[in-house]
């Protein structure tokens, strides 16, 4: 495997000043980004999640050589991102929600053969790159519209196109589906999803839609206070907080007494008592539902899956529980 991002000791101090008095005010530095470790292969999908001022536009900032680090070391394809940012503009594509890299007064078409010549991509590696975009990302009904007049979703699909046109091996993208519909969230996760799938473009991508990682990151990385907090799986979440599936089941009519169930802790009655909710921890679905249908009739049984939402929160709200495990 090849690794296209390696950060070591990475840090970024910011100058802010704060009010000490009245009128006073004294100086500080905050480390936004305080000390990072991470190394990412060639085709990973990773999300890197963290509450608002975690440092995860900083972090980005960096390796897109946008921000010089106070301390530390950062390579991207092998590249210093600061130091030899033009080298690295033409391996990497970069999706900042709030900029644009598109001309506000031409038309998506022209924007997109703009950057064919500001990358010098050869016409017949463009044509195929742009045909595949307009079909996955259905450009076809505004290519012809200048892209101040564009809805948001739109845009956001034109500028997912101008960062893949030269064909990056790494696409940074800071919130790419914030502010977006449903349509144009789902076409953009659709299209990401198949672009990842292949294994030949690195996706790193900052969002608060968990939505996004479920259904996007194999690998989850999160930051607080500009420090990883957890690194690996979204599996490797839950076990790490314990969260368990539940089984959800309605009944026909209440019980005096809720069954114990081993290895299915209750959790919740709800329902006057119709729904009773347990934890899978050490018991199956079946033996769950088996014990269940033994002493009352059940009138429907569903299985849910963890949610992530509330497990990311209670991250966000506690120190973590135990040493981050490897990646
Ligand atoms: N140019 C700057 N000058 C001073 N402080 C800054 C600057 N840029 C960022 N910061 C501070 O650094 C911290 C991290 O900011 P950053 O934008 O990286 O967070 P974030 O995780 O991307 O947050 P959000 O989810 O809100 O976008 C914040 O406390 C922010 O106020």
């Amino acid at each position: 495997m090849t690794e296209v991002i390696t950060a070591r000791g990475l840090r970024k101090e910011f100058t802010v000043h704060v009010k000490t008095g009245r009128i006073r005010r004294a100086r500080r530095v905050r480390a936004a980004v305080d000390g990072l470790d991470l190394r990412v292969e060639r085709g990973e999908m990773l999300g890197y999640i963290g509450p608002n001022g975690a440092g995860k536009s900083t972090t980005l900032k960096m390796f897109t050589g946008v921000l010089t680090p106070t301390a530390g070391e950062v390579r991207v394809c092998g590249l210093r991102p600061v130091a030899q940012r033009t080298r690295l503009a033409l391996r990497i594509g970069v999706v900042f929600g709030q900029r644009s890299q598109l001309w506000w007064d031409l038309p998506l078409r022209d924007s997109f053969d703009l950057l064919r010549h500001v990358y010098r991509v050869p016409a017949a590696e463009h044509a195929a790159r742009l045909r595949r975009c307009r079909d996955l990302l259905d450009l076809d009904g505004f290519l012809d519209v200048p892209v101040r007049q564009l809805s948001l979703g739109q845009r956001m699909r034109g500028e997912l196109t101008a960062a893949l046109l030269h064909g990056p091996e790494v696409l940074f993208l800071d919130e790419p589906t914030i502010g977006l519909d449903v349509v144009s969230r789902q076409a953009v996760r659709g299209f990401l999803a198949e672009l990842g799938s292949t294994g030949d473009t690195t996706l790193v991508l900052t969002t608060h839609d968990l939505a996004d990682i479920e259904r996007l990151c194999r690998r989850l990385v999160v930051v607080d206070q500009g420090r990883v907090v957890h690194d690996g799986s979204i599996a490797d979440l839950h076990r790490r907080y314990g969260s368990r599936r539940l089984v959800v089941a309605d009944l026909d009519a209440p019980l005096p007494e809720p069954p114990v169930l081993p290895g299915a802790p209750l959790r919740e009655v709800a329902a006057d008592g119709r729904r009773l909710v347990y934890a899978l921890e050490s018991a199956g679905v079946a033996e769950v539902v088996s014990g269940l249908a033994g002493v009352a009739s059940l009138r429907d049984v569903a299985v849910v899956e963890p949610d992530i939402e509330e497990v990311v929160a209670r991250l966000y709200g506690a120190p973590a529980p135990a040493a981050v495990p490897a990646p």
